[in-house]
Order: structure tokens, then sequence, then C-alpha cells
């Protein structure tokens, strides 16, 4: 296989993952963090891939940084970040693209909990951009056996999946702290993937791409582990806890917290139906108790399931 050199910006649990993938497979990889020594400029030199795997409060600030920095027109920027700019709710794809318009930018984003990919368990990911060469080649150089990467052309798509599936995901906590059982699950990963298609579609996100891999795999890895962190706000919401104290001792990032505030805020100026990630923005606030959120949804007015 042809050598690619990549840069990858953020040394956590995320970044780590993958640079260690991209090692594997022979790659030239350097990693950047904030806290290392090395400085961007000299990280990203001569870089085929520059790959973002750093949490959404950091986005902008980092490409901003690079923008100075005049890279390669050939460069590739990949994000992997799932989350949304509160000010602009610009998706971390949008932000790459708004800083570098002449530049192929790609998302990597998929069922991929990093602890897992730690222990070269299998898993496939989704590279989607709307520069198919530039997908294909990011497939080249993260695909390996322990790790499939399928190419997607619904790059926002693919985005909204991976961000969109962490409010799930802290419901999800809820309601397995809550003990509610397989059928309660069932109907709620269900009725959130409702909710994700139905605020996709607002940002031109095809309805297919939620159904896949970015979406639905997605949701299904998140809302039944204990190793996603944003279930682990959930669950242990669910057990009494409060949100400052889980935030207090959770391993790295719950993108979820804040990706619920930002589209909050969007469903109302945009009247989107979204009546369980309103219940977890209520549940985060402190506004409601894991119970009363529960009855709330169950006793919303009835309805067709499709409309
Ligand atoms: N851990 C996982 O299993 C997966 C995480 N992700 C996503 O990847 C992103 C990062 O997640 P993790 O690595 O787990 O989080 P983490 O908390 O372990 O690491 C976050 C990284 O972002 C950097 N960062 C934060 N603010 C920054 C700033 N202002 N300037 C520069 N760097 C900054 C941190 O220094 C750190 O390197 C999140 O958006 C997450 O949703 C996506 C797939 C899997
Ligand atoms: O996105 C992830 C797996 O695909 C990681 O989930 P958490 O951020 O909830 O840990």
């Amino acid at each position: 296989m042809q050598e690619t050199t990549i840069s990858i910006l953020g040394a956590g649990a995320w970044g780590a993952s993958l640079a260690n993938l991209a090692i594997a497979n022979g790659n030239r990889v350097r990693v950047w963090s904030r806290r290392g020594s090395e400085t961007l400029s000299a990280v990203l030199q001569g870089a085929d891939i520059v790959l973002s795997a750093i949490s959404m409060k950091g986005v902008r600030e980092v490409a901003s940084q690079i923008q100075s920095l005049t890279p390669s027109p050939e460069t590739i920027f990949v994000t992997a970040t799932k989350g949304l700019e509160p000010e602009t709710i610009y998706t971390p794809s949008q932000i790459w693209q708004s800083c570098f318009p002449h530049h192929p930018v790609v998302v990597l984003s998929g069922p991929n909990l990093s602890k897992e990919i730690d222990q070269s368990l299998p898993a496939a990911t989704v590279v989607a951009s709307r520069v198919a060469t530039a997908a294909a080649t990011v497939q080249l150089a993260f695909s390996s056996s322990r790790f499939r990467v399928y190419t997607n052309p619904d790059p926002v798509g693919v985005e909204l999946g991976g961000t969109l599936k962490n409010v799930i995901a802290i419901a999800s906590g809820v309601c397995d702290g809550l003990h509610l059982g397989t059928n309660a699950k069932a109907a709620l990963v269900t009725r959130g993937l409702t909710e994700m298609v139905r605020i996709g579609n607002c940002w031109g996100a095809k309805t297919e791409t939620f159904y896949g891999l970015s979406g639905l795999g997605d949701l299904l890895a998140t809302c039944n582990s204990p190793l996603s962190r944003n279930y682990q706000v959930g669950y242990q919401l669910a057990g009494g806890e409060t949100l400052a104290q889980i935030l207090a001792k959770l391993p790295g990032t719950a993108e979820g917290v804040n990706t619920c505030q930002v589209l909050v805020q969007l469903a109302r100026q945009q009247n989107i139906v979204i009546p369980i990630t309103e219940q977890v923005y209520r549940l985060l606030q402190g506004e409601v108790t894991p119970q009363q959120a529960l009855d709330e949804l169950m006793l919303r007015d009835i309805k067709p399931e499709y409309n």
C-alpha cells in the first residue's frame, strides 16, 4: 500500500485510537495535542491527510490556527468530531469547509467505541465527502482486517448520525438506569431515530444515511454500551447523581450534553418536534426527574406512527 502522511489533531481517546489504526496500516503518522511539545506547524509539515479528533469546543480555534499556516492545496481534512457549534449551529465539517473552502473535507463516523478499537476488536466506519477521490484516499489509509471502512457521498448526514445519536444515548442510559426493560429501550431507540431523521432533513441530510452505520449503527452501539460516555451520563442521572457530579468524574467528553442544548434551540426556532431530545434537555437542566421525563413522553397526545 502507498504510504500516506497523516497528521492527527487531538490525543484524547479517539485521536489515539485512530493514530494506532493509521500506524498499524504503515502510514507515516504524527499526533498534535495542545498539551504536547510539538508545534502545529511542525506536525502539519508534508501532511496528505489532517485528521481532527478534537472535541467540539476546540474545533473552531484549531481550524483558525491552521488557516494561518496555509496548508498545501492537496491536503485532505478529515473530521471525526461528533458535536455542533452552539453559536453557528455548524457541524464540525462545516467549520472545516468554511475555513478551507478549496480543500476536500471528509467526515469519519460510525459505531466506533474507542476502547473496543483499542482492543483490536472488529469494527466498521464510514468516510463521507462530496469529493469522492478524497473519501477513497481516507478509506485506503484506514482500511484493515479489523477496521472496515465504507465510503458515502452524504457528509453532513454521516456526521449528524454520530452527533444526534449522542442525545438518544443519554436517554438510553436513563432507560437502563431506571430498569425499564427491552420493550422500552426498543421504542426509545426507534423513536429516537425518527427524531434524528427529522432534524437531519433540516440540514439537507439524506434519510437513508440515518439507516446506515453512521446513524442506526452508531445509535445501536452507544445506546447499548456502558463504554459510551453519553450513555453513562444518562445511567448515572437515573441513579440520582447530578450532572455536575457525573461530568466531574467522566473520562473524556460527552458531546451529547452540549448537542442537546443546541438542538432544542434549533427545534424551538424551526418548530421541529423532538420530544425525546426535549425531555433529555429538561433532565440535564434539572427541570424534571428521570421518572417525570418518562411520564411526559408516555402521556403525549396519541398520534399515528408516521406523520
Ligand atoms: N472516544 C470515542 O469512542 C469516540 C469519540 N468520538 C468523538 O471524538 C471527539 C473527541 O472524543 P474523545 O477523544 O473521546 O475525547 P477526549 O476528551 O478524550 O479528547 C478530546 C481531545 O480534544 C482536545 N481539545 C479539547 N479542546 C481543545 C482546544 N480548545 N484546543 C485544542 N484541543 C482541544 C483535548 O486536548 C483532547 O486531545 C468527540 O467529538 C467525540 O464525540 C468519535 C468516535 C468515538
Ligand atoms: O461515538 C462514540 C462511539 O461511536 C463514542 O460514544 P461516547 O462519546 O458516548 O463515548
